[in-house]
């Protein structure tokens, strides 16, 4: 792992729901342009560990997370950062594609006009434009951007939420189940979309398809009842993993 250039450095995290813990003393290094695939049996913590990384758990009252994740040195968790500026940096892709009721073109252009990274027009149109060619959709969508993000299908709304997000130029993109609720067609899209998005972004996707980590991660990380039981690169984690427990999941004998 050595050539890799560390990114997000989590260190000792441990996460609680109220009095239930749900990650215990999680520690590792998510490296620059790389996708890492979080796996493991249903309410081992993989979304909740997910979260962690733009603090999106603090929505939730009862949460109460210990530890530290920096990025690019800076931990995210200090007083003096703000959560929102946190997740301007770190984008989010979700299970079910959820447009907002707006335009395909308003769709890509709300966040970046109310943060003021463009102004309406010309420079506005370029920027809604490479973010659809980026996310593999524009040729699709160029001739009905009027058309409301709705309208289109599960996979296209999926590829314009993640124009969406690299709207706004984040450096990580993390994604919670992205392809659960798409067909075979949309999903392999999705896929070799990510595989292009490698080559700007830091990428980490949760997914229950094991078959879609071997085919996209670089890199994969085992959990089990909320501890890291195993992170290291993919081919090693399907092929040759050392920990007993990883095996067993990774060979279907339990999960
Ligand atoms: N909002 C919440 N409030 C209380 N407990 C929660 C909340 N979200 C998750 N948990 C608990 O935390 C643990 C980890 O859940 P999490 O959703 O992170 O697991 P997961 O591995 O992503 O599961 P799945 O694969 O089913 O999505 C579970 O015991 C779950 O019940």
């Amino acid at each position: 792992m050595k050539e890799n250039t560390s990114k997000i450095n989590i260190k000792n995290l441990n996460l609680f729901y109220g009095d239930n813990q749900a990650l215990y003393n999680i520690n590792a290094s998510l490296y620059k342009n790389k996708i890492t695939a979080l796996i493991g049996p249903s309410g081992c913590g993989k979304s909740t560990f997910l979260r962690c990384i733009n603090r999106m758990n603090e929505l939730i009252p009862i949460v109460k997370t210990d530890g530290s994740i920096t990025i690019d040195g800076k931990n995210i968790y200090d007083k003096d950062v703000d959560e929102v500026s946190v997740r301007k940096k770190i984008g989010m892709v979700f299970q079910q594609p959820n447009p907002f009721a707006k335009s395909i073109y308003d769709n890509v252009a709300y966040a970046p006009l109310k943060h003021g990274i463009v102004k309406k027009g010309r420079e506005c149109d370029e920027l809604v434009e490479s973010s659809l060619k980026k996310s593999g959709l524009w040729d699709e969508v160029k001739d009905k951007l009027k058309t409301p993000g709705t309208s289109l299908s599960g996979g296209q709304q999926q590829r314009l939420c993640i124009a969406r997000t690299i709207a706004i130029s984040p450096e990580v993109i993390l994604m919670d189940e992205p392809t659960s609720a798409l067909d075979p067609i949309s999903t392999q899209k999705i896929e070799a979309l990510m595989l292009e998005l490698k080559k700007d972004y830091t990428i980490v996707i949760v997914t229950h398809n094991m078959q879609q980590a071997a085919r996209v991660a670089d890199y994969t990380a085992f959990f089990h009842l909320g501890e890291l039981i195993e992170y290291d690169e993919t081919e090693t984690i399907f092929i040759n993993p050392h920990n007993k427990k990883t095996e067993d999941y990774i060979t279907g004998r339990f999960g």
